[in-house]
């Protein structure tokens, strides 16, 4: 058996609508068509409730977001908050700007995300913990899973926070994720791939946990396979293979990296 949640992706081929940044939009789209569902990018207000009507998922990503962006960003969320479906929110570099700040802020006032994923200064910003940050990037350890929780708690949402370790928060429960490759940190937009993913996999009946564990954990594989290839030589010929990879079964990943 592969995977019940990777199958039923893959048997269902979710429509994610993205709100996405303009650096990863390629790479998210080729990477969702790859493990099995279909992207559709659009950030223009006036059209954005008639494509959340006819998604399975909405992925909201501030990476480059402008004004008018949040504004779509909330008018998308409200509606698939309506309709039922999942929404994953990536505060990209919340902490970079008061700007990013204030519309974060607001825009957690008007919509309920079913997911909150970011990296650990992404998530400490939530928290209201300090940790550094380098643009888009967190710098350094700590207790990353204190730091999940307190998201949680605070937003009463669950929460993954990425990393060498990742962390899966969900209503009373707590698990870890040590799959991976450090080129992920060497390239652009392996975290917005991830909240791609996991928005493909939490759109499918099931168990949330179960969901954002298979998520994280299948990604890790990929990459961890990716990066093994002989032809791979670093994170510029890791990416066309890690997007292969995206496309394989769980199974046959877990044998080629045993
Ligand atoms: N040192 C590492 N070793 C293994 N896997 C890692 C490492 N660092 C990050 N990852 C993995 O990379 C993916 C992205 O996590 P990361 O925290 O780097 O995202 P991010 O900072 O939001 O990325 P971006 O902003 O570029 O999209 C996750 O699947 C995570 O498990
Ligand atoms: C580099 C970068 N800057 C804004 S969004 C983004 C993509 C990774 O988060």
């Amino acid at each position: 058996m592969n995977s019940n949640v990777i199958d039923a992706v893959r048997e269902k081929s979710p429509l994610i609508h993205h709100i996405t940044n303009h650096v990863v939009m390629n790479f998210s789209a080729n990477g969702l068509l790859s493990f099995g569902g279909s992207p559709i990018m659009a950030k223009e207000e006036q059209e954005v409730e008639e494509i959340v009507q006819v998604a399975d998922g909405l992925l909201l990503n501030i990476g480059t977001a402008v004004e008018q962006d949040y504004k779509s960003m909330i008018r998308a969320g409200i509606k698939a908050n309506d309709r039922g479906i999942p929404v994953l929110f990536d505060p990209v570099g919340v902490g970079a700007s008061q700007f990013r700040q204030a519309n974060v802020q607001k825009l957690l006032k008007e919509i309920t995300p079913t997911v909150i994923k970011g990296n650990a200064a992404e998530i400490a910003y939530l928290a209201d913990v300090k940790w550094k940050a380098k643009g888009v990037d967190a710098v350094g350890d700590g207790n990353v899973i204190e730091l999940a929780e307190k998201a949680f708690d605070r937003y009463q949402c669950p929460v993954v926070l990425t990393g060498k370790r990742d962390v899966i928060v969900t209503a009373g429960k707590t698990v870890t994720n040590k799959t991976g490759h450090r080129w992920l940190e060497r390239i652009t937009g392996a975290g917005c791939l991830l909240g791609t993913i996991i928005t493909s996999c939490i759109s499918v009946d099931g168990d949330l946990q179960e969901q954002l564990k298979e998520a994280v954990y299948f990604y890790g594989l990929a990459a961890e396979y990716a990066s093994q290839l002989q032809h791979v030589k670093g994170p510029g010929t890791f990416i066309p293979h890690f997007i292969d990879a995206l496309s394989y079964d769980l199974t046959f990943l877990k044998e080629a990296t045993k």
